[in-house]
C-alpha cells in the first residue's frame, strides 16, 4: 500500500524560504503544542506536495532554546507531511568537512537541557528508539540530491547538539572533537529529531558547514559575521538540493523500510484506562494512528 508523499523542509539559519513551488501559500497552522515558529509555506513541486517551515521564523525571531520544536513537528504532521528534511548551519570538527561542504548527519549527541523533549509524559508514557535517529532511505536521497547539485557532500557524521546560544569554549570544542568523536556542531537538531521519531516521521538532517568552531589552530574562534557570509552561499546550495528531492522521492510513498512511520507501534506503556484525556486529545495528530 502506498500513501502520498509530502516533503517537509525545516530551514535553519539563512534559509527562510524556498522558491519555485506551484500554488505557494503561507498557511497558519494551529497546534495544541503552541504556535509554530512561523506560518508554513505549502505548494507542489514537480507533482509532489511540499511544506517549508523556517525554524527560527522569518526575520530570525526564535533562539535555538525558544524554537517551538513540538509545535513545529506537530504542525508538519497535521498538514500531512511524511518526510522531514532539516537543513542547518553547523560548525565542523573535521579538517575535510570544510565550510561550504554539506554533511548528511546520521548520529547525534544531545547536550541540550532547556527544552521540552517529548510529546509524551504523565498520563501517556511512551518510549521510542532513537538508536538510529535519522531515516537511512531519506538520508541517502538527500546525499544523492546534493551530489546532483554539485555540492561537496559527506555521507554520515555525528552532530553535537548544544544548548547555546553562545558558541563552545575551546576546551568543549576540543573534547567534542577529540574525545567524543563528533563531526559537526549545531544548536537545533535536538530535540527536533527525537520529536520527529515520536511523530512517526522519517527525518534526515543536512548540516551546511559554515565554520571550524574554535578548535582549528588556523581559524581562531567562531565569528558570526563569517558564518553569515558562508551561509549566504550555502543557502542557495541548500535550496538547490531541496528542489531536487521531489523527483527523487516521487509522489507515491511505500511504508518506510526502516520503520520510522511505525515507531509508536509498541512504544506506549500507559494502560488505556489510565490515560489522561487532555493529553490524548493533544496527541491526535502525532499518535492518532495508534491511539484513536
Ligand atoms: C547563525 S550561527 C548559530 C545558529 O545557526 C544554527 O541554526 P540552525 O541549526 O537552525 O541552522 C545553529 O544551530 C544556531 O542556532
Ligand atoms: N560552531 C558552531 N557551533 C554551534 N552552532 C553553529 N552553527 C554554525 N556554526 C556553529
Amino acid at each position: 500500500m502506498t500513501t502520498e508523499t509530502m516533503i517537509g523542509v525545516i530551514g535553519g539559519s539563512g534559509l527562510y524560504e524556498i522558491d519555485g513551488l506551484e500554488n505557494a501559500t503561507w498557511q497558519a497552522v494551529e497546534s495544541p503544542w503552541g504556535t509554530p515558529s512561523d506560518e508554513i509555506l505549502t505548494g507542489t513541486l514537480n507533482g509532489v506536495k511540499m511544506a517549508f517551515l523556517p525554524r527560527h521564523g522569518r526575520g530570525h525571531v526564535h533562539s535555538p532554546t525558544t524554537v517551538p520544536y513540538r509545535a513545529n513537528i506537530d504542525a508538519l504532521k497535521r498538514l500531512g507531511v511524511t518526510d522531514v528534511i532539516s537543513v542547518s548551519a553547523c560548525g565542523s570538527f573535521r579538517e575535510e568537512m570544510a565550510p561550504g561542504d554539506f554533511v548528511v548527519v546520521d548520529q547525534f549527541i544531545d547536550r541540550t537541557f532547556a527544552r521540552e523533549k517529548s510529546f509524551f509524559g504523565t498520563g501517556c508514557v511512551a518510549h521510542v528508539s532513537v538508536a538510529y535517529p535519522t531515516c537511512p532511505r531519506l538520508s541517502a536521497t538527500c546525499y544523492q540530491a546534493g551530489e546532483a547539485a554539485g555540492i561537496n557532500m559527506h555521507n554520515g557524521g555525528t552532530y553535537l547538539a548544544m544548548e547555546g546560544p553562545q558558541f563552545s569554549t575551546l576546551a568543549e570544542s576540543k573534547m567534542y572533537r577529540e574525545s567524543w568523536g563528533c563531526d559537526v556542531i549545531g544548536m537545533t537538531n535536538m530535540p527536533e529529531a527525537k520529536l520527529a521519531r515520536e511523530a512517526e516521521l522519517c527525518y534526515a538532517s543536512i548540516a551546511m558547514i559554515t565554520d571550524y568552531d574554535s578548535w582549528h589552530p588556523e581559524h581562531g574562534e567562531v565569528d558570526v559575521t563569517e558564518i553569515i557570509k558562508t551561509l549566504m552561499g550555502n543557502a542557495d546550495k541548500g535550496r538547490d538540493l531541496v528542489t531536487r528531492l521531489p523527483d527523487l522521492l516521487g509522489a507515491d510513498r511505500a511504508p518506510c523500510e526502516h520503520g520510522c512511520d511505525r515507531a509508536l507501534e509498541f512504544a506506549i506503556l500507559t494502560a488505556p484506562d489510565k490515560r489522561d484525556p487532555a493529553l490524548m486529545a493533544k496527541l491526535d495528530a502525532v499518535a492518532g494512528r495508534v491511539l484513536m
